[in-house]
């Protein structure tokens, strides 16, 4: 199938001279929900604004649900909804008014009854009448996230959707988005808050200094995090691992005085018991022990260190 937004050769060089993406190519799959994970500056920003057509490209080509973003602007962006981080709409409007004027500016005609569902599904149909400057933090962002369906795209894109929200609405907003996912709509998320791209994510992509360095399915890095690590402190240092023992996942860190075992917990036998045969049969003495399971957000942290 067409991947829903295909990016070749992606360039952005700002006129500080800053390159701020690294020839990316990243194809986004239809219907699916993507996470888009990195460090602050990594380049989350430029590379959704150029999708949206709000930053310009220095080389490179984007395609929106088939249409170039630079050559067939109107179409490809008649595709993509945005939800920004701030509520940037004048405040005295009410909601259905805001909601319903966004439709507009994208040139597709009124649909009052897109409109009303719109609003229903996003629990804002009671509110239709409230001025934004009256809502609570929780609805203002539903807004936002109406405004961007208004003009029925099959692409949205969320950006730190829940920065600042209450667990509860952080739950809220979840499920919500997960309706919209059964709906068929392809989402793209940035996020800071890892447990968000393991709750809502098919795929997960990590940006960092401007370059896509992995992109992986969720359930794949999920099996990555069921690595456990089992670490001894031992009596005396050790040079070098002991012929014999250079079975696979061990290390010696801290001057050879902490031996590391990495096993996948998930398997049967984890190792641990032939390991500790072995370090007995070579007088390999430790005075402490302690087993640790990697995260996600581990893992990102690992990824994002070692390209510093
Ligand atoms: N207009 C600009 N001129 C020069 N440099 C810019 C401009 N806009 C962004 N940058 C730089 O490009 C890099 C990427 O910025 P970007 O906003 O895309 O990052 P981000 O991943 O969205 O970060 P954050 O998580 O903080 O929002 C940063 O180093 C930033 O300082």
């Amino acid at each position: 199938m067409q991947p829903i937004i295909a990016i070749e050769g992606l360039n952005k060089t700002y006129d500080s001279g800053f390159r701020a993406l690294k020839d990316i190519n990243l194809e986004i799959r239809r219907g699916e929900t993507f996470a888009l994970l990195g460090p602050n500056g990594a380049g989350k920003t430029t590379l959704i604004g150029i999708i949206c057509g709000l930053i310009n490209p220095t080389s490179g080509r984007v395609w929106a649900d088939g249409h170039d973003i630079v050559r067939d602007f109107r179409a490809a962006r008649s595709r993509i909804g945005l939800v920004p981080q701030e509520l940037t709409t004048d405040s005295f409007e009410t909601v259905w008014n805001t909601v319903s004027f966004s439709r507009g500016l994208f040139g597709s005609a009124p649909n009052p009854r897109h409109i009303e569902k719109v609003l229903r599904d996003l629990s804002l149909w009671e509110k239709r009448d409230a001025r934004l400057i009256e809502l609570s933090g929780g609805m203002k962002r539903r807004v936002l996230i109406a405004k961007a369906l208004s003009h029925e795209p099959s692409i949205l894109f969320l950006d730190e959707p829940t920065a600042g929200v209450d667990v509860d609405l952080r739950r809220e907003m979840w499920n919500m988005v997960g309706g919209l996912r059964e709906s068929g709509v392809t989402i793209i998320l940035t996020t800071h808050y890892i447990e968000e791209a393991e709750e809502m994510a098919d795929r997960v992509g990590v940006i960092n200094h401007g370059e896509i360095i992995l992109v992986e399915d969720k359930n794949t890095l999920m099996a990555k995090m069921g690595k456990r690590q089992l670490s001894l402190q031992l009596q005396a240092p050790l040079q070098h691992l002991p012929q014999g023992l250079s079975a696979a996942g061990l290390e010696l860190l801290d001057d050879g005085h902490q031996l590391v075992y990495t096993f996948d917990a998930q398997h049967e036998p984890t190792g641990i018991a032939d390991l500790l045969r072995q370090l007995n049969a070579h007088h390999i003495e430790f005075k402490d022990l302690h087993s640790s399971q990697s995260s996600l957000e581990d893992i990102f942290v690992d990824l994002v260190r070692a390209r510093a």
